[in-house]
């Protein structure tokens, strides 16, 4: 069967989006003509233009309509007018402005089929909020856009998938918001999304939120009272899951393979490993010169994949971004695609 398109949206047209995107359409261009891969990219007609000539110019993006009968294999979409010129690395509410309006065509074109996910290169959130859309990040505006109460980001590298029942907060509203009813909701959807991945009996590890899960109470009473009676539940209820595990040595046995994911307590205990193990740097250079992994966004009615890594205005325009993270965010797109098909297709 021929692949939908999957949308590429651009993030910041100032940041390493453009690039990333025009270098992994090269990359990919093999499977593209092979008819196993179609794309669609959205964003600012003159920053993908500006790329592709710098960094791309043997790939061609012909411009489509939302509502043209048929897309090229490869195209690209206008996500709204061109005002000023967008530098790159240079913040503005108009680079906000572009990454918010791509993200809304995509969640169109995810809503009514014409796309089969929709795959976010990197915006700046103080762009967008000077823009005027008042979001933390994609996972927020997503589950706005799509009508959905809390979904959950999901990061993964390898067999380090880690799952987060906070995320873009200050550190002090973490345990406010770590509650039996968001610790059990980001359960559910990391086993839900392990078994879209292929996992079919998920093990799932809780970090603690306090060292050493509270030693007994001297360090707080959160893993006692709240996380460890969330687990009891979840394992009543036939989930396989255990925790609550101390925060320092939870990642090294996800590692190590005794689980399938982790659930992370907040934003840096979770990101930080997998950034870690995913980002490499030439010893020689210290330049990063090759980023894996790739953040999920769970309890979304369309699939949503990105980059792990953020707009990186200090090396935007210079060609020397990677684009591996995008690469495998759009694989990992098209195993989800093709899982949701497959369960469509027997739900029917
Ligand atoms: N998916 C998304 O939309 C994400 C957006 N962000 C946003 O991006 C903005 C900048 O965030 P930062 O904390 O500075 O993180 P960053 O990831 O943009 O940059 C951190 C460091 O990583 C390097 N880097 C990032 N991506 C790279 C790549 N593909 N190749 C080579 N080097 C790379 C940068 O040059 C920089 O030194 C913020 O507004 C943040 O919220 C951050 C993470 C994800
Ligand atoms: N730290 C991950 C990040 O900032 C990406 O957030 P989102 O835009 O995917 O919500």
């Amino acid at each position: 069967m021929t692949p939908r398109h999957l949308a590429i949206t651009m993030g910041d047209p100032a940041g390493i989006g453009p690039e990333i995107i025009v270098k992994a359409c090269r990359a990919l261009r093999g499977r593209i003509e092979a008819g196993e891969l179609r794309l669609l990219v959205i964003g600012s007609g003159d920053a993908l233009q500006r790329a592709r000539t710098a960094f791309a110019p043997e790939i061609t993006l012909p411009e489509v309509k939302a509502d043209d009968r048929a897309w090229p294999p490869l195209a690209f979409l206008q996500a709204g007018p061109e005002g000023a010129p967008i530098e790159p690395g240079i913040l503005s509410a108009d680079g906000g402005r572009f990454a918010y309006l791509a993200v809304e065509h995509g969640v169109r074109l995810a809503r009514s089929g014409q796309v089969g996910a929709i795959v976010t290169a990197p915006l700046n959130k103080e762009a967008l909020n000077k823009a005027g859309y008042h979001y933390a990040g994609h996972t927020e505006m997503l589950a706005e856009l799509t009508g959905v109460k809390g979904s959950v980001m999901l990061l993964a590298h390898g067999n380090m998938r880690v799952s987060h029942v906070t995320t873009h907060c200050a550190l002090e509203e973490v345990p406010k918001r770590v509650t039996p009813q968001r610790i059990r909701q980001v359960l559910d959807l990391t086993q839900r999304a392990l078994r879209g991945l292929g996992v079919r009996h998920p093990h799932i590890a809780v970090a603690a939120l306090n060292p050493h899960a509270g030693e007994g109470g001297l360090f707080g009473r959160h893993d006692i009272d709240i996380v460890a009676p969330t687990i009891a539940q979840a394992v009543a209820d036939g989930m396989h899951v255990t925790g609550p595990v101390p925060g320092d040595t939870v990642f090294v046995k996800l590692r190590a393979g005794q689980f399938d994911a982790v659930v992370a307590m907040y934003h840096d205990q979770g990101h930080i490993p997998v950034k870690l193990l995913g980002f490499h740097v030439d010893p020689a250079t210290g330049k990063w010169d090759a980023l894996s992994g790739v953040n999920i966004t769970l309890g979304l009615p369309v699939i949503r994949t990105s980059v792990d890594h953020g707009t990186a205005f200090d090396i935007a325009g210079k060609g020397i971004a990677s684009e591996r993270s995008l690469i495998e965010a759009i694989e990992y797109a098209e195993l989800l695609a093709a899982h949701r098909a497959n369960a469509t297709e027997h739900a029917s």
